[in-house]
């Protein structure tokens, strides 16, 4: 049997949790010069660690977790990366027991931010610095330079910032990691980058399904066309992905690979957390919430094969071939419809960052939120850029549909993106997550909503009161139940 029995104060700092993400953050670690200790519940992964890996850097494997703690120099930093929820619990309070104050735990997991405060508050209280601390790049991205959002005290950042910083991906030599703010800041804005994810990832499906689907073109030449938009403003990581996904034929039955996975999206949790978030926050993220929705939709399996049986009718325009003229038009529409989304759904999301950041007094620097983003994390694009100066130009941008460059983008979106959303009413090809953002834009532009006669409503039901266009501080109710239905107007 094997066993690990570290030196003590050997190592700059560790890494607790060896799976997908933990053994590739560690190398990366490793790889940039740091002396990294490595530990897992489980000893096979550590020892698959050493093997195969072992020689890429200076590791500090230990079977026992006091011999972890033991190895790492003081003040201690002790990374964990481990399953969400239960297991992060247990490696917290494992860690915390054996370390002193002064000394950094930093969970780099998806944890929800509530969790990420508490934990941080009761660990304050014992001296110990407690960094949430978000990394997106999946298994790749932990190895050759994530994108890192690690909130926390800005004395742990001191510490922490120069390691996370040279492991980081960079764009123009500047490193895609910054202090996003104190306490839960880390985990929130990684939250909302995994929700922005979700809503991206459902846009470009409808966009793939309406192609099928409306326009007529096959797997391959959606592929293609995915390919040809790397060279336009949809250029980002996700299109590519999709290509590639697009551009794999099933080698068993030769059919494209698409066809061959069962269609129910899952989920652990960030899309759901974003979006229960902004509910509570009173933000409205519709493209987050929908494609969330449509990921429990996607699975709802017996409740989706009854409704099919039902027989319930497609859309009324028969779905004739298009010329090849109108395809190539009805393509260039719907990535119009795209961008436009797109642009909705980030202005969705930096608004719920902004709002959280009033809420909680985290000072989120939106415009670095936009350039940590830019390389090393799944929602990376070239649009980050356009987000990067919008912020640059206006700290105080109270959207992102209002940013100069993107606001006429938008607008010059909107005819095609409109004609699409109606072509998918018209033909039944469900697209929930262009149809909601771009009421989400319509509703932000009007002039009058009917949430004054939602009002007016409520007074009614509940004497809820409402306020004047004629005097908007004033609280009046109307006496529904009184002749005359007088007015009054309340202190
Ligand atoms: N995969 C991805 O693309 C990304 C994942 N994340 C987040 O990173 C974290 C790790 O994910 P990932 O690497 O994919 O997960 P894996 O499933 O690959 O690894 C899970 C790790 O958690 C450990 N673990 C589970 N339960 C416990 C417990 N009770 N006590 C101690 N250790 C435990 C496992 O140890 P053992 O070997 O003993 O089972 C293993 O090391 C998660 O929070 C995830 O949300 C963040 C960004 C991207
Ligand atoms: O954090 C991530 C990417 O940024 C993880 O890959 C996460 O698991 C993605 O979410 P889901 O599994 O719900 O699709």
């Amino acid at each position: 049997m094997s066993g690990f029995t570290p030196e003590a104060s050997s190592a700059d700092l560790g890494v607790y949790g060896l799976g997908v993400m933990g053994a590739n953050l560690a190398r990366n670690l490793a790889r940039h010069g740091h002396s990294v200790a490595v530990f897992n519940r489980t000893l096979a992964r550590t020892e698959r660690l050493m093997e195969r890996h072992g020689s890429e850097g200076d590791f500090v494997p230990a079977s026992e977790l006091k011999d972890f703690v033991a190895s790492l120099r003081v003040p201690r930093v002790a990374i964990i990366m481990v399953q969400a929820g239960a297991g992060t619990e247990a490696a917290i309070s494992q860690l915390a027991d054996l370390m002193e104050p002064g000394d950094i735990i930093v969970d780099a997991g998806n944890t929800l931010y509530t969790d990420t405060r508490r934990r941080e508050e009761a660990l304050r209280q014992r001296g110990i610095h407690f960094v949430g601390m978000g990394v997106s790049g999946g298994e790749e991205g932990a190895l050759l330079g994530p994108s890192i959002m690690p909130g926390g005290t800005a004395e742990s950042y001191r510490r922490l910032g120069p390691m996370l910083e040279s492991i980081s991906a960079h764009v123009d030599g500047m490193p895609c990691c910054t202090h996003v703010g104190p306490d839960g800041a880390g985990h929130f804005v990684k939250m909302v980058h995994n929700g922005i994810e979700y809503a991206d990832m459902q846009l470009i499906a409808e966009a793939y399904d309406l192609l099928r689907h409306v326009g007529g073109l096959s797997v391959p030449e959606i592929a293609e066309v995915f390919r040809s938009w790397k060279d336009s403003e949809l250029d980002s990581y996700l299109i590519d992905i999709t290509t590639e996904v697009l551009s794999r034929t099933d080698p068993a039955t030769d059919e494209p690979f698409v066809d061959v996975i069962v269609d129910a999206a899952s989920q652990k949790g960030t899309g759901v957390w974003t979006t229960q978030t902004a509910l509570e926050l009173g933000v409205a993220v519709p493209a987050i919430a929908e494609a969330t929705f449509a990921r429990a939709a996607s699975s709802s399996a017996p409740v989706r094969a009854a409704v099919r049986a039902a027989a319930i009718p497609a859309g009324t325009t028969p779905r004739e071939p298009l010329s090849a003229q109108e395809r190539e038009a009805f393509i260039d529409s719907v990535k119009q419809a795209l961008y436009g989304s797109k642009i909705a759904a980030y202005a969705q999301g930096f608004d719920e960052i902004a709002t959280a950041s009033q809420r909680y007094d985290w000072d989120i620097n939106l415009g670095d939120m936009a350039t940590i983003w830019r390389a090393g994390c799944i929602i990376r694009a070239r649009f980050l850029e356009d987000i990067t100066r919008a912020y640059a130009q206006d700290p105080a941008l109270p959207s992102l549909l209002t940013a100069p460059g993107l606001s006429e983008a938008l607008a010059s979106a909107l005819p095609a993106w409109r004609q699409v959303v109606a072509t998918s009413a018209l033909t039944g090809v469900p697209a929930p997550a262009f149809a909601s953002s771009l009421a989400y834009v319509d509703q932000l532009r009007a002039e009058r909503l009917p949430a004054a006669l939602i009002q007016g409503q409520r007074d009614f039901f509940g004497s809820h009161t409402y306020h004047r266009v004629d005097d908007p501080e004033g609280v009046y109710h109307v006496l529904w139940a009184e002749p005359g239905r007088p007015e009054e107007k309340w202190d």
